[in-house]
């Protein structure tokens, strides 16, 4: 079946996946495969409604990585006031589209906030009502409710009464009844896509598209997602062959085996058959640096005190088990404990600094083993506002991750979480750069690191790598414009200052590699 331009649907080849997206021509690094204005649904989070575009997810709230985002003013819809625009072009697009369906329903000043499932499925059921083709595509999912029933029996009955005040509010519409309703409710939570704005660098809302939601998911996908303000791109990461089947990540791929499958079936409710985990617990995510019977004997200490805590308060440390043997389970204590300090996307200073204690004091992780890249990321974020010192904190774990991490975890430069790191690393080394002393801008010299270079290679390198993620026309790409136009005012001496670049670059990298991320707690 033709599909879209670059792409068809048929069969996939991974077992119990259903229907995949296949190319139907090949495809080099960086080409966009998908190009859609913006998905079917796109719902904000209630928490974002009040501080973010609801058509573009322009995001007002400014944390400490955030790029520039002008002075956004947000305004809210006259009729509901819960929906803000940061535009009229942004509200007409939005009202036209869909919030004339549901701003009646929102503008009652007593209702409690609707979570996004039922404010799509209110929406979704008018569009059917009108006869909207694409919505009908949504009824083509499978909405897994025989596995809620048998594994989620209260996922199930949230979501009929989710759906039944979704079809209230709708003002039941002809032609449409609860089953339908609950159909589509569970249709797009079962598949939906995280939507973010690169700016802000963080989950703002949901979405869900039939193009973009029949694509199967893999732990080595060949493709990235990008939301781009609410444009949306489907781009190849690696070289595709016309006929092969298209893979995007819906989870993290570098958690160890157990970890992405109970992450995929909590939240999407299948067992991940890709490639990756067909090779089960065999693979790099799952090497310690060494056998669990090598843990020193402080640390089986540390190990035995957990284990016994975990049995006590009753937590469920399933998906972290390594093996049965006592050394096994030991290794595995501190593995649940580090993964729940972590919070996995982001925790605060004193737990990410105690997890990173345990994985590299105990000398069992290696630096790319997970949960050690999220620790490290929490500690870059946590730090960037804790004044110089912080500062120089974030930068020296920033070029551990920028050297040493991000090429092991995400090869292609263009890959946008790699180019938001590149970034955002640049504006750290910038602002400290601006608050450290003279004596330890010559001192970080001297060690091998030049920050006014190391500052002009990231930024050189984000901007060429633009075009092949977001697009320079984005919002992302302007603001990158912005910091590298005041960096590289006098744009003549750019080649120069590139040659000093790449004979520093070797030198910069070496001193990465001589940071203990254990000097900087
Ligand atoms: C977003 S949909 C993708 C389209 C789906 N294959 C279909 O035919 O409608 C997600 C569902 O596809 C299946 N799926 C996706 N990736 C899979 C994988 N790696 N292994 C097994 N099933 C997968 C699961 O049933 C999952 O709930």
């Amino acid at each position: 079946m033709s599909y879209s331009g670059h792409v068809e649907l048929k069969s996939s080849k991974i077992t119990d996946a259903g229907n995949g997206v296949f190319a139907s021509k090949d495809f080099a690094p960086g080409d966009i495969i998908i190009s859609l204005p913006r998905p079917l649904v796109a719902e904000l989070e209630n928490q974002h409604l009040a501080s973010s575009c609801s058509w573009c997810f322009s995001h007002k709230v400014a944390g400490p990585t955030d790029l520039p985002t002008d002075s956004l003013d947000i305004k809210a819809c006259t009729g509901c006031r819960k929906i803000k625009y940061c535009s009229r072009q942004c509200q007409t697009k939005h009202w036209k589209l869909d919030h004339k369906y549901d701003c009646k329903v929102l503008s009652d000043p007593q209702r409690p906030p609707l979570p996004y499932g039922v404010r799509a499925t209110i929406k979704l059921l008018k569009r059917l009502q009108l006869g909207d083709a694409e919505v009908r595509k949504v009824l083509d999912f499978q909405p897994k409710i025989e596995h809620l029933r048998k594994y989620e029996p209260s996922i199930l009955e949230d979501s009929a009464l989710m759906a039944m005040g979704a079809w209230k509010f709708a003002g039941e519409p002809r032609g449409t009844n609860v089953d339908l309703a609950q159909t589509l409710f569970l249709n797009v939570m079962c598949n939906t896509l995280d939507l973010s704005n690169a700016l802000s660098n963080m989950t703002l809302g949901a979405g869900f598209d039939p193009i973009l939601c029949s694509i199967n998911h893999s732990c080595q996908p060949n493709t990235m997602l990008i939301f781009n303000n609410p444009h949306t791109m489907v781009r190849a990461i690696r070289p595709i062959s016309r006929g092969e089947e298209i893979f995007i990540q819906y989870r993290d791929p570098s958690n160890p085996f157990t970890v992405r499958q109970a992450e995929l079936e909590e939240k999407y409710f299948f067992k991940c058959n890709c490639s990756k985990c067909e090779k089960g617990s065999t693979l790099q995510e799952d090497t310690f640096k060494k056998p669990s019977e090598n843990l020193s004997s402080e640390w089986c200490r540390c190990a035995d005190e957990l284990i016994a805590r975990h049995a006590s308060t009753g937590v469920d440390v399933s998906r972290y088990q390594i093996g049965s043997s006592l050394a096994d389970r030991r290794v595995s204590a501190l593995q649940a404990e580090a993964f729940r300090l972590s919070g996995t996307h982001g925790s605060g200073i004193m737990e990410s600094e105690k997890a990173l204690r345990i994985c590299l004091e105990s000398d069992m992780w290696t630096l790319t083993r997970q949960p050690v890249p999220y620790l490290l990321g929490s500690f870059f974020d946590n730090h960037i506002g804790q004044g110089p010192d912080g500062l120089e904190k974030a930068l020296h774990v920033g070029l551990v991750k920028y050297f040493i991490l991000n090429p092991a975890l995400a090869p292609q430069p263009f890959d946008n979480s790699r180019i938001i790191d590149t970034i955002t690393l640049a504006k750290v080394a910038i602002s400290w750069s601006r608050s450290a002393s003279e004596s330890s801008i010559v001192q970080l010299r001297q060690k091998g690191c030049d920050v006014g270079i190391f500052i002009y290679g990231l930024l050189n390198e984000a901007w060429a790598a633009v075009p092949l993620s977001f697009g320079r026309n984005s919002q992302f790409g302007q603001a990158v414009e912005m910091i590298w136009k005041q960096i590289n005012e006098d744009g003549q001496l750019h080649d120069v200052k590139m040659e000093m670049v790449k004979r520093t670059w070797p030198v910069i990298k070496a001193y990465a590699e001589t940071i203990n991320v254990l000097d900087c707690l």
